[in-house]
């Protein structure tokens, strides 16, 4: 449980609620529909957001590691935070380097591109996960190539195939929060608004929501749960690689008290030191 003090409560803004975005705004993919490459490119240029359903991850995979990852967050303070290994591990409130707090503990994971054990649950419901997830991430990011036309299919998936592809997996905890009890149509910031800077974050949650994204005119809209489904959020690394054709997102996550929010996000990114510029293919429009 996240306990914060008065002081750092005080540093947490409390914005008014947000109008829940009509679900008919947010792209939904339908992976198993043929004509869905179009549809990626679409949203990824408009939104950077979008939703995925009949994406071939079992709801068993999925609830199994919620269920672990829940049994971990219940432990006593004392026992997450020995797994408090800087910079990856265990944190609560203070999310970055720059200093920003939230309402919210997390686990920070990083992915070996050969998992050495699976020596509890956790570790083998895990690296299940994981492999489901990166490969709905390399299907994804091949859609996006393939919809951009570029010859390549694998220019942006076999970055995060990599072996040195920096990738890591997120378990973000919002527990209710009783400072709100009272507060009417107030919320606190659960995770402050920021962009990925990976090339892909594939997000599910529980059914509680939170999840707010930044249209282009600058309002905020929160995204309403799913948690059958996958959500897709555009990262600053392809934007770059797009030529900024696609539009890395802009979103938060907003705690409103009563629930309890359990997101788990894989951000695939490309190997440390890789250059990236714009692909020269997707300079322009192509036929
Ligand atoms: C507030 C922040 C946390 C973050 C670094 C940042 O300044 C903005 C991006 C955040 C993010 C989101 C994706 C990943 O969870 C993360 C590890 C990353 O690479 O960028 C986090 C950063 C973090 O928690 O340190
Ligand atoms: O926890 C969430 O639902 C989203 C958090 C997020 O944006 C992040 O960890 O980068
Ligand atoms: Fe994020």
């Amino acid at each position: 449980m996240v306990v914060l003090a008065k002081e750092e409560l005080e540093q947490i803004s409390l914005p008014v609620i947000q109008k829940p975005l009509p679900s008919s705004l947010i792209p939904v993919i339908d992976l198993s529909n043929p004509n869905s490459t179009s549809l990626i490119v679409a949203a990824a240029q408009e939104l950077g957001f979008f939703k995925v359903i009949n994406h071939g991850i079992s709801m068993e995979i999925m609830s199994a590691l919620e269920s672990e990852a829940m049994k971990f967050f219940d432990l006593p303070q004392f026992e997450k935070e020995i797994r408090g290994l800087s910079p990856l591990g265990y944190g609560s409130k203070k999310i970055g380097s720059n200093g920003d707090l939230g309402w919210v503990e997390y686990l920070l994971l990083e992915i070996a591109s050969k998992p050495k054990s699976q020596s509890s649950q956790f570790c083998s419901t895990l690296n299940e996960y994981i492999k489901a997830v990166r490969k709905l991430s390399v299907e994804i990011l091949e859609m996006m190539a393939q919809g951009l036309h570029i010859k390549e299919k694998e220019i942006f998936s076999k970055l995060v195939m990599d072996d040195e592809s920096d990738s890591v997996l997120r378990f973000n905890h919002y527990p209710p929060c009783p400072h709100l009890l009272g507060l009417s149509n107030r919320s606190l910031t659960g995770f402050g608004e920021h962009t990925d800077p990976q090339l892909i974050s594939i997000l599910r949650s529980n059914n509680t929501s939170g999840l707010e994204i930044a249209l282009k005119d600058g309002s905020w809209v929160s995204v309403p749960s799913d948690p059958t489904s996958f959500f897709v959020n555009v990262g600053d690394s392809l934007q770059v690689l797009t030529n900024g054709r696609f539009r890395s997102v802009k979103h938060r996550v907003m705690v409103n008290g009563t629930r309890s929010r359990l997101s788990m996000i894989y951000f695939g990114g490309p190997p440390p030191g890789q250059k990236l510029g714009p692909s020269p293919l997707v300079m322009e429009e192509r036929e």
